[in-house]
């Protein structure tokens, strides 16, 4: 047994030999009421754990069609508050996995202690926390800690050999391994050295490992979970949803998964 419910949920998923679905959306595009049903819809996708993007005003790790995602949720008055409401709400009734993606700002401004208190009473099983180094990562992962919530950590093709000793080592929850470089956003697709990278950190991680960035299709997202335990897909679903395209979510789920 792992130290988080997010890892062992993810690893019984695995164990069931099928590649783990991680699908992002942007909290409260399309309006906060939007939230749920979202997630109650990925959820009955197959998705293993839902990634909830919080809007931020300097997104700067984002491609532009989750930086457009997050304008409409600002505007429809999002904050982190409100979303932490939302799930407490959703986890009343529904057990999938909730992980936060927010910018390292909103949380300081929040404070550390108090956000990681009012993720656990929510529900929120996980945080990935795109702009803190390893180096700063000290007061936020001891506030994280102290509530066990896992703190997942993002890996990076540039980063040396040891660097990614060191990431692979501390994930909790699973490694975030980023698959290209650069921005979110959809690729046509991945170079070979993706896949070593792939390979190495599974050897390396003791938590699942998923490929994120780039992915748009079953075929893609099948090739990389070979390498590796699964998937994140983000800016697809994001410009899915936005056009009101569930039907096609439903499929790039259903075939990765199936
Ligand atoms: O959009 P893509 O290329 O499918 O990549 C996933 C990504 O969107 C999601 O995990 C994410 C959204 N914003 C981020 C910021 C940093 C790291 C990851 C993210």
């Amino acid at each position: 047994m792992g130290k988080h419910k997010l890892e062992n949920t993810l690893n019984n998923i695995k164990a069931t030999g099928k590649p783990l679905f991680v699908p992002y959306m942007m909290a409260g595009d399309g309006g906060i009421d939007q939230i749920n049903e979202r997630i109650q819809f990925l959820d009955e996708c197959g998705a293993s754990a839902i990634e909830l993007g919080i809007p931020f005003s300097d997104p700067v790790a984002d491609g532009p069609v989750i930086q457009d995602a997050g304008v409409r949720a600002l505007r429809e008055g999002t904050t982190l508050k409100l979303v932490l409401e939302e799930v407490r709400k959703q986890k009343e009734t529904r057990n999938i996995p909730i992980i936060l993606m927010t910018y390292i700002n909103p949380i300081w401004n929040y404070g550390y202690e108090q956000f990681a208190k009012d993720c656990d009473t929510a529900g929120v099983d996980g945080i990935i926390i795109p702009d803190i180094p390893m180096e700063e990562e000290e007061d936020i992962a001891a506030a994280l800690a102290g509530q066990s919530i896992a703190f997942i950590r993002l890996a990076a093709m540039t980063s040396p050999d040891e660097r990614l000793e060191k990431i692979a080592q501390e994930s909790e929850g699973f490694l975030y391994a980023v698959s290209v470089s650069g921005t979110t956003g959809e690729r046509a697709q991945h170079e070979e050295t993706t896949l070593h990278y792939l390979e190495k950190l599974t050897k390396l991680s003791f938590v699942p490992v998923l490929a994120g960035f780039g992915i748009s299709n079953p075929k893609q997202a099948k090739h990389l979970a070979a390498y590796c335990d699964g998937v994140i897909v983000g800016s697809k679903i994001v410009h899915l949803f936005a056009e009101g395209k569930q039907a096609e979510i439903k499929e790039l789920i259903g075939e990765t998964v199936q």
